[in-house]
């Protein structure tokens, strides 16, 4: 299954043992190993997994305390093994739908405490992708069988929310790169909206378009803006704005027109 799994996916794999028999197969062919939720208290397969010297992600239990949680994790320590990380895979309760909650201020506590990375574990889900990421997930992770859009819309929530929330502190220019096209990825997206939006504007004025402009909202929505982006300030928005404002109300106007000009 491993060997089936890398033919179609670039990354690490990483593997859940069911037990400690399967644990010289993924020593040979895994590039990290999962401890389970089911069996995060398991602590002769804890110890066995954490010494075949790969990286190890501590899955949380579902009725597991932080304090366990972590426990697990100076259990691989103590075997040798640093290379570990935490995953939050939600508590049993009463909510329908399997009952499991996720608990993503537990999972910002174990960051904290720590300094590993954490990552949240959304099942067939995505949508907490955006609230993991802004409580300081390091990562998600989605079940083998969740489907494309799911993977998809957590992969755009991830980037999209964390270019929003997340701070990055790039050190090379390919980095530096890699975060400005997340930052883009979100301006991008809201670029869009706005233009929605403003077709909106336009629909409902009773003049729209270039000859119901207002500068006066122009001037005003440039001011506000700038209290948030001081460094900017106003007068380098205002070109930027102009250019957006532009955009849309040519939007508006070639759609108000029709496909064929009216
Ligand atoms: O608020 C309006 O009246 C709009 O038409 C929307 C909008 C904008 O895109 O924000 C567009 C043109 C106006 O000059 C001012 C603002």
């Amino acid at each position: 299954m491993v060997a089936e799994a890398r033919a179609g996916w670039a990354g690490p794999i990483l593997v859940e043992p069911f037990s400690a028999a399967d644990l010289p197969d993924i020593a040979e062919q895994a590039d990290g190993v999962v401890v389970g939720a089911a069996w995060m208290q398991d602590f002769r397969l804890v110890r066995a997994a954490a010494k075949l010297g790969l990286p190890v992600i501590v899955q949380r239990g579902p009725a597991a305390t932080l304090e366990e949680w972590l426990a697990i994790a100076d259990y691989c320590v103590a075997e040798g093994n640093d290379q570990v990380a935490l995953c939050e895979c939600g508590s049993r309760t009463p909510m329908p739908g399997g009952g499991i909650t996720l608990d993503l201020a537990m999972a910002r506590e174990a960051r904290d405490r720590t300094g590993r990375p954490v990552l949240v574990a959304l099942g067939r889900d995505a949508e907490l992708a955006g609230a993991a990421v802004a409580a300081g997930a390091d990562g998600l992770m989605l079940a083998p069988d969740a489907e494309r859009e799911v993977v998809a819309a957590a992969r755009e929530a991830a980037v999209v929310v964390g270019a929003m929330v997340r701070r990055e502190d790039p050190a090379t220019v390919a980095e530096a790169r890699q975060v400005i096209d997340r930052v883009d990825a979100a301006l991008a997206t809201l670029l869009e909206r706005r233009a929605e939006l403003a077709g909106v504007v336009q629909r409902l004025k009773p003049v729209g378009g270039f000859a119901g402009r207002d500068m006066e909202r122009e001037r005003s929505l440039v001011a506000a803006m700038a209290r948030r982006a001081p460094v900017l300030g106003a007068d380098r928005l205002a070109p930027v704005m102009n250019a957006v404002i532009e955009a849309g109300l040519h939007l508006a106007e070639e759609r108000r027109a029709g496909p064929d000009g009216g």
